[in-house]
């Protein structure tokens, strides 16, 4: 091989090694760039990894955060949303049908119509541990999760790989179901507030008409929201259901060309409602009920569904109610009439599901309730219905009342005025008694509240002035004890301060009534002279010239006052005479008379004396009372339960005023209120005189026995016999001084009464003498009066007793005595019970006889009781003797014409005997016999 093949080979080869060397050294360092760069890459995508995890956990507590926040704000607005809707229509303006039932409220509240779609607040989101699966997913905000990465979420790696290292969001907030119901109702204000129109879907929004009247209906009173229904083209049947509210006359229809005069009867109210009801003083009744708490006058809501155009006098009438009528509780709803949107007016479209709408609501979607059903309707109206042909609920007492602390602040110089109720235009009804009208006249059938009327009125009255200023004296002659509630009784101790006197169960006793006329004459009187005196002509005059003076106006109520009228007798007629006389005369000196009856014939026997029934220039009128306001005047026919027609002026039928009456007869409230006058009572009142004609009195409460006072020799010792019946509490006596005649007879078969006359007066007698200081013998001729003698005997100390074995020796004694010439040394009473039966024949009479003539004078008094008035005069001496020796008598069942002998110069008294009364006449000082009252045994 040439030299220069070889050096070209060595060349190559080492040309080549190098070469060699080179592209290993070349290859190294690639291979070594290669590493870093796969360490590089490592570690950028395990820093990627990192950074992502740590974003997405940032961002998923951010987002958790958010919508924890999101949460609770919109729970929280959700729930003040329902809070507040449940605040403005609670009760049956706001529940849901199927739990839905009337709940009259205090005021009007917002209807509901249906419910509000708010947006949901969500559940809160589960812990979820489990990886999402890769599958695609939905979140609830419409976010699109494709298993590695949120699509479009910020701040992302989007451009990293996302290899199967890498991790999901740890949590996920859950899907929420969009069905669960909404709390928030939508509501509308009709009452009170405005208008309602309801346009859109025809069924639905007949839904919604049926809805809002049955929940306006549902929460007021029932009769207080009245429905005036115009549907000229269905004729009534858009509101079929309401039909049982029309014979109450909660709902009436107003028929096809109807709507002219319905617009113009509405507009009619507004006017007179603001005229006389609002009357400049209120701006709306809704201010009204605020102030007062009262609601004179009904809403009145006019559907008006369909009935094409309207006439320009219409649409303006329409316009105007639209404008005013809402003030004066009249509203509108209406359907298929076009309306401008105005103040006051609610427009809600009807439409199916959630696409409603409410105008109030603004753009928030509203699904309508459905209505309610057919049954419901109907049922609640039949109920409601029902209540107002019932009648209103009473009123309380309590709204007659001052408030509580502010009583007893008038003063009567001049009236006495007391609001009696409210009337249905809304205006209180104040009733004054003073010059004029002086007195009053009260009429109602039994059971219409003409007692109730009286406490109303006297409650109101007794509230307001002081027993200063202020004193009843009340007669019931109603059989039962209306009045005694205002005295104290046996489960209250408590009495009404004003009450002076309280008659009660006087039917029978008409003298009672008598006697509270006597009695109110002497008060005339007494104050005629006052005003004599002071050079005065009335009551306020002698009140400003004495102001120490006690001159309250007095109240004399007589309810059933025709039975002291009836009868031709000398107690009617005197009755009639004084009554004459304080109607005239009582005026000036604030005496004031209320006579009440429920019989129409009461009423007539005043048409008789037209110069009595023209002084009663104040009528009040029960429900269906006749004859008591004029002839002509015929308002108290229609008149409804618990109302009463006020006329002050004698029945003239312009001054009729209705007033609805407060419930006064419940017993708790009339308490409450006499409790608190009678706390207030200053000391020197005491409770009433109590007369109750049922009740037997007792010798042992009365104050003229217990005024009995032993002494050594009372010239005229006194015998008590029984109760007067008169306005103070008195008994009947005869005085037994030394005078011929002072002897008394009882007279009659009745042996308990006799008894008892017989005891009271040898007890009352008995109780003036010291031991010895008189001598008494009872003398028992009749084995029924036995037991009773013997009582009598036991009670006197050292009495004689004496009977048929041994009567025989008293009356010679006695007969001695009486005709001794000496003079006695004490007096001798002689009780003889049955005298008629005394043994002895013809002596022992002529000793009797003796006795009764010529004892008196030597203080020897027989007090006997024969069993007839022919059998004393037997005793007597027959028919032609003298009577004289009889000074007094008390008659039992004994006729008046029997008597006419022992009332002398007079006729026979007018006595027609009953149980437990007796005549009591006393020729020494009487004019006219006295009824009375025996005592009984106590
Ligand atoms: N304004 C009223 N509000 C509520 N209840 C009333 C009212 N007026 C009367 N009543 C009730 O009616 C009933 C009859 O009333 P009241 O006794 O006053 O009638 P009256 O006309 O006096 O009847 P009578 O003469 O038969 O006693 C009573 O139960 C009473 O409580």
């Amino acid at each position: 091989m040439a030299e220069s093949t070889k050096n070209r080979v060595i060349e190559i080869r080492a040309g080549l090694s190098q070469a060699l060397g080179a592209a290993q050294a070349a290859l190294e360092r690639a291979l070594d760039a290669r590493k870093a760069a796969e360490a590089r890459y490592r570690r950028i995508v395990a820093a990627a990894a990192a950074r992502r995890r740590k974003l997405a956990a940032a961002r998923d507590e951010r987002i958790h955060e958010i919508e924890s926040w999101h949460d609770t704000e919109l729970s929280a607005l959700a729930g003040a949303a329902a809070g507040a809707a449940d605040r403005a229509a609670p009760g049956a303006a706001g529940e849901p049908w199927h739990s839905w039932e009337p709940t009259p409220l205090e005021r009007a509240a917002e209807l509901r119509v249906g419910r509000l779609m708010l947006p949901e607040a969500p559940l809160p989101p589960p812990v979820r541990n489990e990886r999402p699966a890769a599958a695609d997913r939905h979140t609830d905000d419409g976010e699109h999760w494709t298993g590695g990465a949120w699509a479009g979420a910020p701040g992302e790696v989007t451009d990293a790989w996302a290899g199967p290292d890498s991790e999901p969001p740890e949590s996920v907030p859950a899907p929420v179901a969009d069905d669960s119901p909404p709390v928030t109702p939508a509501l509308v204000r009709l009452l009170d507030h405005g208008h309602i129109v309801v346009e859109g879907d025809q069924r639905l929004g007949d839904d919604v008409v049926a809805g809002l009247l049955l929940r306006a209906l549902g929460t007021s009173t029932a009769g207080q929201v009245r429905i005036i229904g115009y549907d000229p083209e269905h004729l009534g049947g858009g509101l079929a259901g309401f039909a049982p509210l029309a014979p109450a006359g909660v709902l009436t229809f107003v028929g096809p060309g109807g709507l002219d005069k319905l617009l113009d009867e509405l507009v009619g109210h507004v006017r007179r409602i603001n005229e006389t009801v609002l009357a400049g003083e209120y701006t709306s009744l809704r201010e009204l009920h605020a102030a007062t708490k009262r609601r004179p006058e009904p809403w009145r809501v006019a559907v008006l569904l369909g009935g094409g155009d309207l006439s320009r006098h219409e649409r303006s009438q329409l316009d105007r109610l639209l404008r005013t009528g809402a003030a004066c509780g009249v509203h509108l709803v209406i359907r298929g009439q076009a309306v401008e949107p105005g103040p006051g007016i609610e427009f809600v479209v009807a439409a199916p599901g959630d696409d409603a709408r409410v105008d109030s609501a603004g753009a928030l979607p509203v699904r309508l309730d459905h209505g309610p059903t057919p049954t419901l309707v109907t049922a609640t109206c039949r109920q409601i219905a029902e209540a107002v042909a019932a009648g209103p609920a009473p009123v309380a007492l309590d709204s007659l009342l001052p408030e509580a602390g502010a009583e007893w602040r008038e003063s009567s110089a001049t009236e006495l005025t007391a609001p009696l109720g409210d009337s249905p235009q809304g205006p209180r009804v104040h009733v004054t008694l003073s010059d004029y009208p002086p007195h009053a006249l009260i009429a109602g059938p039994s059971g219409t509240g003409k007692t109730n009327f009286i406490y109303a009125w006297m409650g109101a009255l007794a509230a307001r002035y002081s027993p200063d200023e202020l004193a009843f004296y009340l007669l019931d002659f109603k059989e039962g004890v209306s009045f005694a509630r205002f005295a104290p009784g046996r489960r209250d101790p408590s009495w009404l301060p004003h009450v002076r006197l309280v008659g009660v169960n006087v039917n029978t006793d008409r003298e009672f009534g008598l006697a509270l006329l006597r009695f109110l004459s002497g008060e005339l009187k007494r104050r005629a002279d006052a005003a004599k005196q002071y050079e005065v002509t009335n009551l306020a005059e002698l009140r400003a010239e004495d102001p120490e003076g006690s001159w309250p106006r007095i109240l004399a109520v007589v309810d059933e006052f025709q039975v002291l009228l009836s009868g031709r007798d000398s107690v009617s007629a005197e009755a009639v005479d004084l009554l004459e006389d304080l109607a005239r005369r009582g005026r000036s000196q604030g005496i004031h008379l209320i006579l009440a009856s429920q019989d129409v014939s009461g009423i007539e026997a005043l048409w008789g004396r037209p110069a009595l029934v023209a002084q009663f220039s104040l009528r009040i009128a029960l429900p269906r009372a006749r004859r008591v306001l004029a002839e002509t005047n015929a308002a108290a026919d229609s008149l409804p339960r618990y109302h009463a027609v006020v006329n002050a002026d004698s029945g003239a039928t312009e001054a009729n005023r209705v007033v609805r009456v407060p419930a006064a007869g419940d017993r708790e409230q009339w308490s409450a209120l006499q409790h608190r006058l009678w706390r207030r009572r200053p000391p020197e009142v005491g409770p009433p005189r109590l007369f109750d004609g049922d009740v037997i009195p007792k010798l042992a409460d009365s104050p003229d026995f217990r005024q009995l006072r032993a002494s050594a020799s009372p010239a005229a010792p006194i015998a008590l016999l029984g109760e007067t019946i008169d306005v103070a509490a008195r008994s009947a006596r005869t005085v037994l001084r030394r005078a011929p005649g002072r002897n008394l007879a009882v007279l009659g078969t009745r042996v308990d009464e006799a008894c008892a006359i017989l005891a009271t007066a040898g007890r009352s007698l008995a109780a003036q003498f010291p031991p010895d200081g008189a001598r008494f013998s009872v003398v028992c001729l009749d084995q029924d009066a036995r037991a009773a003698a013997e009582a009598l005997h036991a009670r006197i100390p050292d009495c004689g007793w004496y009977d048929m074995e041994n009567v025989d020796w008293l009356l010679e004694d006695a007969a001695a005595e009486a005709t001794a010439a000496w003079p006695a040394d004490r007096p001798h009473f002689i009780l003889i019970y049955a005298a008629d039966a005394l043994p002895g024949g013809k002596e022992a009479a002529e000793q009797l006889r003796t006795v009764l003539r010529q004892g008196p004078e030597r203080r020897l008094h027989v007090l006997g009781w024969w069993r007839g008035a022919g059998l004393l005069r037997d005793s007597l001496g027959g028919h032609a003797s003298r009577t004289d020796p009889i000074g007094a008598w008390v008659a039992l069942d004994v006729h008046g014409s029997e008597l006419s002998p022992y009332y002398p110069g007079q006729g026979a008294p007018n006595w027609y005997p009953r149980p437990w009364r007796a005549l009591h006449f006393d020729r020494s000082v009487h004019r006219g016999a006295e009824v009375i009252i025996p005592y009984g045994t106590s």
